[in-house]
């Protein structure tokens, strides 16, 4: 099955929230209630759990109808992950075809604690996955990142994107060239830690990364994520378009402080 739409545009910075399993459906409702529509040229997006999709859409739909014809840009919605085929005997699992009629515009794939125990997500399993995003109308968001940061400080660069650009060309090698495509640089060992990698660091690996996506007609956006909040947009000085956020979300006083952060330095 075919869904011939393609993705609605995305501005040129992306701030992407999920909340994981974090929040129960009321928190998830209320949550998104307190979120502010962004200024442009930014594309906030949510990606709450399953179960939370409609209620979002409805909320999100409300929300975007009143910021129609500002200067603030709509608040997309996302989802956490989907299957490989449109429909089919795959019991417990969840269609991307229906993640496009449920409203969703982007969906998460491979993220370190799924490609972890006890999901075992391989470069296969997200790639098709991507393909599926793709032919649903949606944008994949892959999350790559290395699974350890090594011992000896020279090497950590060399070793993440040794890692990472294997996690790439698995989907490069399988995705269709013109189509949009968004990589979240998360080291595993950033997440859920106290505080993000170094700059240094992501600007680095960032920088490597996109040299494989050179020439690539589709437009690649390389977000940072892990432990990512307030300040880290302005010390990563632009290697990134965006950020993906996690706990440092759950606060919408700091979704609030990053979007000024953006604002204040362009
Ligand atoms: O999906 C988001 C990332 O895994 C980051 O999560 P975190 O900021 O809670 O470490």
């Amino acid at each position: 099955m075919m869904a011939s739409s393609l993705p609605p545009p995305l501005a040129p910075i992306l701030i992407g929230i999920s909340t994981k399993m974090y929040f129960d459906l009321p928190t998830t409702t209320k949550y998104i209630s307190s979120l502010s529509n962004p200024p442009s040229p930014i594309s906030l997006f949510i990606i709450p759990s399953f179960p939370a999709l409609p209620a979002a859409q409805q909320l999100l739909a409300d929300k975007n109808r009143l910021a129609q014809h500002s200067q603030f840009c709509p608040i997309l919605l996302g989802a956490q992950n989907c299957h490989h085929e449109d429909t089919g005997p795959f019991t417990g699992e969840v269609s991307p075809l229906m993640l496009k009629q449920l409203g969703c515009s982007i969906v998460e794939l491979g993220h370190a604690e799924r490609r972890a125990s006890p999901f075992h997500e391989t470069d296969e399993m997200i790639t098709l996955k991507a393909q599926a995003a793709i032919r649903n109308g949606l944008v994949p968001l892959i999350c790559i990142g290395e699974r350890a940061r090594s011992a000896v400080a020279s090497e950590s660069v060399g070793v993440a994107i040794r890692e990472c650009s294997a996690q790439i060309k698995a989907i490069l090698d399988a995705v269709p060239g013109d189509r949009e495509l968004i990589f979240a640089y998360e080291p595993v060992w950033a997440i859920g830690a106290e505080k993000p990698a170094l700059s240094y660091h992501i600007a680095t690996v960032v920088g490597q990364l996109k040299q494989s996506v050179q020439g690539r007609e589709g437009a690649v956006r390389w977000l940072y994520g892990g432990s990512a909040g307030p300040g880290i947009w302005e010390d990563l000085k632009g290697a990134v378009d965006g950020l993906f956020l996690g706990r440092f979300a759950h606060d919408v006083g700091n979704v609030e402080m990053i979007l000024k952060e953006i604002s204040k330095a362009r």
